[in-house]
Formats: C-alpha cells, sequence, structure tokens
C-alpha cells in the first residue's frame, strides 16, 4: 500500500503545525520522520491515520483519496511511545483484542485467533509470556507486544510514534535492529516518528528531515548525511563545526584554507564535521592554527577542542589509533586541515 501527502496544511489556531507538505511513501517502504521536537512529525502522521483533520490537502492511499475516510477504515496499525496495553488484560488478551472486537461477520473463530495471537507472538519473540499481564513486563517487552497487537488486524499501514522512545539506549538499539529485520521479512508500508537522526539513519528506507512544519529533505541515509540539501539538515544529523566567512572572488577563506565558492556571494558559512579534519604540529600557511584546550575520550574516539584565532572553539574527533600515534595534548598549537567541507552562501 502506497501512502501519497499532498499539499497537506494543518493549523493550531494562528500557528502553522504543517505548511503544505507533499511526500510519497512507496509501497512496503520503512519511512522515517526525523526532526526536532514541535516541527510537525506527530501531527503529520495522525493526518496520516486519519486521526486529525487536515486544513487542506489530500491522503492518497494506494492512489485512491482516503481524506475523508474514517481512521477505522483506513486499515493502518499503531505504536505510539506510552501505547497503554489493557492493564486488566494478559498478553494473549490485548494481541487478541482487535479480532475479538470485529463485527460478528468477519470475527475469526476462536481456533483462529488462537493460532494467529500464537504465531503473532512466536513472532516478536515473546510467546512465553502470553499468560503475564503488562505490569509484570519490561519497557522493551511491553513495546513488541504492542506491535504484536497492531499487526494483528493485519493493517495495511503501520504508524509508529516514537515507539522506542521511553526506552534506555541499549534496550532501544536491540529493539531498533529487532523492528527493520522484522519489517524486512513482512514488507508492510511503514511510518515510524523520531526525533533521533542515529535511530533514523540505521533504520530506515528513506529519511524525511522536517523543520517548522516543512520538509527540508527526503533521501536516503547516506543521501541526507552525505548531501545535505540545506544547512538545517547537516547541524541536524551530527556535530559540526561552523566557520564564518566573507567571500573574495569566488573563495571563502578560513585561517589559511580556501574554499570556492559563487562568485556572487558576500558571505559563506562552512561547513565541517569533526571527524573530517587532520591535525600537524607543522605550521602550514593553508591550515587553520589553534591552540588545543581540551582533550576528552569517548568511548572509541577522541575528542579535541580547540581554540582558534578568532577565539571560536573547533572540535576535531579522532580514534583511539589516530590519538595514540599522535598523543596530541592541552596546549599544544595545531594545525587544522578539513579534508571535506561544505559551503553555504548568502547572496550579495
Ligand atoms: N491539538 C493541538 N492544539 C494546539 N497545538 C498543537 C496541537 N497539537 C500539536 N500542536 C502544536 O503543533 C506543533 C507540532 O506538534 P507535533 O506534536 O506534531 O510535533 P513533533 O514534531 O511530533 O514534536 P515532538 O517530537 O515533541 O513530539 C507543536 O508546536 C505543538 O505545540
Amino acid at each position: 500500500m502506497s501512502i501519497e501527502v499532498k499539499n497537506i496544511a494543518k493549523r493550531f489556531g494562528a500557528f502553522t503545525a504543517l505548511d503544505n507538505l507533499n511526500l510519497e511513501v512507496n509501497s512496503g517502504e520503512l519511512l522515517a520522520l526525523l526532526g526536532p521536537s514541535g516541527c510537525g512529525k506527530t501531527t503529520l502522521l495522525r493526518v496520516i491515520a486519519g486521526l486529525e483533520t487536515p486544513d487542506q490537502g489530500q491522503i492518497l492511499f494506494h492512489g485512491e483519496d482516503a481524506t475523508d475516510t474514517h481512521v477505522r477504515e483506513r486499515q493502518v496499525g499503531f505504536v505510539f511511545q506510552h501505547y497503554a496495553l489493557f492493564r486488566h488484560m494478559t498478553v494473549f488478551e490485548n494481541v487478541a483484542f482487535g479480532l475479538r472486537v470485529r463485527p460478528k461477520k468477519t470475527r475469526p473463530s476462536e481456533s483462529v485467533i488462537k493460532e494467529k495471537v500464537h504465531a503473532l507472538l512466536n513472532m516478536v519473540q515473546l510467546d512465553w509470556l502470553a499468560d503475564r499481564f503488562p505490569a509484570q513486563l519490561s519497557g522493551g517487552q511491553r513495546q513488541r507486544i504492542a506491535l504484536a497487537r497492531a499487526l494483528a488486524v493485519e493493517p495495511k499501514v503501520l504508524l509508529l510514534d516514537e515507539p522506542f522512545g521511553a526506552l534506555d539506549t541499549k534496550v532501544r538499539k536491540e529493539l531498533r535492529r529487532w523492528l527493520r529485520r522484522l519489517h524486512d521479512e513482512m514488507h508492510i508500508t511503514s511510518v515510524f516518528v523520531t526525533h533521533d537522526q542515529e535511530e533514523a539513519l540505521e533504520v530506515a528506507d528513506r529519511v524525511v528531515v522536517m523543520n517548522k512544519g516543512q520538509i527540508e529533505q527526503i533521501g536516503t541515509p547516506e543521501q541526507v548525511y552525505d548531501t545535505p540539501a540545506t544547512p538545517f539538515v547537516y547541524q541536524f544529523l551530527g556535530d559540526v563545526n561552523l566557520f564564518h566567512s566573507r567571500v573574495h572572488e569566488g573563495w571563502a577563506e578560513v585561517g589559511g584554507t580556501r574554499f570556492a565558492a559563487p562568485e556572487n556571494s558576500a558571505a559563506a558559512t562552512v561547513y565541517v564535521r569533526p571527524h573530517e579534519i587532520d591535525l600537524s604540529r607543522l605550521a602550514n600557511s593553508s591550515a587553520i592554527e589553534g591552540k588545543i584546550i581540551h582533550v576528552r575520550l569517548l568511548g572509541a574516539t577522541v575528542r579535541l577542542e580547540v581554540e582558534v584565532a578568532n577565539g571560536d572553539i573547533v572540535e576535531v574527533e579522532l580514534t583511539r589509533e589516530r590519538q595514540q600515534e599522535g598523543q596530541w595534548k592541552t596546549d599544544e598549537t595545531v594545525f587544522l586541515t578539513p579534508r571535506e567541507a561544505r559551503v553555504y552562501t548568502q547572496p550579495a
């Protein structure tokens, strides 16, 4: 089932939560909506679900207008961050719920329900918990049951709103790998909301980066990370150093390093990721001179803070090996050379 979002706008009073959005979700795709808090991710998900009515635009499911179709008829499954399982029901009954409340005509027989629920519990690898109550489960187990419950009614589309948001980092990482594998087996068109860039880049087929009710970029994880369309995307998808510079005759100059910039621009901001900077003790006229003011160990990497001429702090990230070779220490003078950079300019 493909989904098409066409010119969707949603306002709450004077506030524009979604500003004329267009988006296509391919059939069988796992798509992430990524962006900072308040950018409209949840609102977009709710509009797709039919839980929120847009002020303008259309939602098409498999090419057919579903804008006025009731949420119950849209055949979507949901998993939310704090998805309340029914507390007084066992895990088995929670997963069976969607099947049991069907009208008599389409309700499966008791034996079919039993078979189906056990198959789903096996799929989320929790069949052994069938008789427990939600309060007797861990947070991660609860979310897997919530997913099994959403899948029980065979939705055409699966919508997940920060499904692992409330869990600790380790469980979160396990669950997202598990979700990816599950999706590879089932191929249900899925849209999930996250504000965690690592989660989006690791799990999704494509990532939609949102900001202030608009889409900044849509692309594969590689596309959005390697060729960010806007400064916002660049900054949102990882740490970055910014160097501001004026442009002279088509060059932006930072320290001694020159970056090509369109001639008609007046000013440029040069974006460089911390791991894309080389470090040397040898003076070099085409490098940026600075002093190391801090050396921090961050697990497998080492982060150096280097103060440059104008007082700005530049962050440089090294592997432990490179730190062992270089033995960089605080108070040393060093010369920085960006290996990669992206230049965004303002017109004159
Ligand atoms: N029912 C509502 N009434 C008024 N304003 C709302 C309503 N729902 C959402 N908003 C506003 O719309 C904006 C977008 O909200 P939304 O929940 O879509 O953001 P989000 O990107 O999912 O953020 P988060 O990651 O914090 O959940 C926010 O500024 C929010 O305050």
